[in-house]
């Protein structure tokens, strides 16, 4: 891609962008924008073109990746549709707007993509779901190629979008609440609270690692930690006796309704 013009450097516009730095891309080459520029000051200080005039960082640019709230993203639009080209591509990243509303609704003239990744982006650590019209044809695998130098990509259907927002971006947060919430049992059971939460990242890194590496379900590798009337099956037990699956489960489908 040469240029990228992101609009709205918020939480995950700066996420994505520190990605792209990550990866080696020209600072040069990435323009972001939003209105309180200020906060763009730390990418500036690498390098990265940063503005409050999305016009401009359109006009410049070959990929535009659309990175505000939905209502945000409908004003915006407005502003910029006069100046969008058919040879651009936009990658929306909003939740919420499928790519039928984004060509009927918001009527752009350019080549339109989905894409959810999550805020582990800024690592290159995300899983980035990716959608497109069945009749985009071309680009598919140059954003392919993008997305993947910032962690796994899966092309998924339109349709599939709320439920990877869930899964993958919202579920960043789900996890660290397990981290969280196993840190603070930690600190209980004698650790301080730096070593507590140390111990519980890393092991939570390792147990994804398990299912990532070895491509076991969890229950395997669960067997292999669960000694016969030991003491992390009772733990288990009564996590599952106090609702901790249902819990998550629940959590995932009330986060996917309020989506739909
Ligand atoms: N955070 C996450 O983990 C994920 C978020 N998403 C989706 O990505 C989108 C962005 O989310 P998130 O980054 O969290 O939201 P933020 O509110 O953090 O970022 C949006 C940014 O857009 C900027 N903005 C608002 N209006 C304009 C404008 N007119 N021109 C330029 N910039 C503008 C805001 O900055 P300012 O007010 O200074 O203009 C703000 O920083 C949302 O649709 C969200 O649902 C998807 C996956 C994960
Ligand atoms: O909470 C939200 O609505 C957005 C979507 C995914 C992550 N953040």
């Amino acid at each position: 891609m040469e240029k990228i013009a992101v609009i709205g450097g918020g939480n995950l516009g700066i996420a994505v962008t520190e990605g792209m730095l990550k990866t080696g891309i020209n600072p040069e080459k990435i323009h972001v924008t939003r209105r309180r520029v200020h906060y763009l000051e730390p990418l500036k200080e690498k390098g990265v073109n940063v503005g409050s005039n999305n016009v401009a960082a359109v006009q410049n640019a070959d990929l535009i990746i659309l990175a505000v709230k939905p209502k945000q993203a409908e004003i915006i639009m407005s502003e910029i549709i006069d100046h969008l080209t058919d040879n651009q591509i936009i990658v929306s990243l909003v939740t919420g707007v499928s790519l039928e509303a984004m060509e009927k609704e918001w009527k752009i003239p350019s080549i339109c993509f989905r894409a959810m990744p999550n805020t582990a982006v800024e690592l290159q650590e995300s899983i980035t779901c990716i959608s497109h019209q069945p009749t985009t044809t071309e680009n598919i695998e140059s954003i392919k190629a993008l997305f993947s130098t910032l962690g796994p990509v899966l092309i998924i259907q339109d349709d599939m979008m709320a439920a990877a927002t869930v899964l993958g971006a919202c579920g960043i947060a789900f996890a660290l609440r397990f981290i969280r919430a196993a840190q603070q049992g930690g600190i209980e059971i004698g650790f301080n609270a730096e070593n507590a939460l140390k111990i519980a990242a890393q092991t939570v890194k390792g147990a994804a690692e398990l299912v990532l590496q070895n491509g076991n379900h969890p229950e395997q590798e669960i067997d292999k930690v669960t000694t016969p009337q030991g003491v992390t099956i009772s733990g288990l037990n009564t996590m599952e006796h106090q609702g901790f699956s249902s819990a998550l489960i629940q959590g995932v489908l009330t986060s996917y309704n309020k989506i739909k």
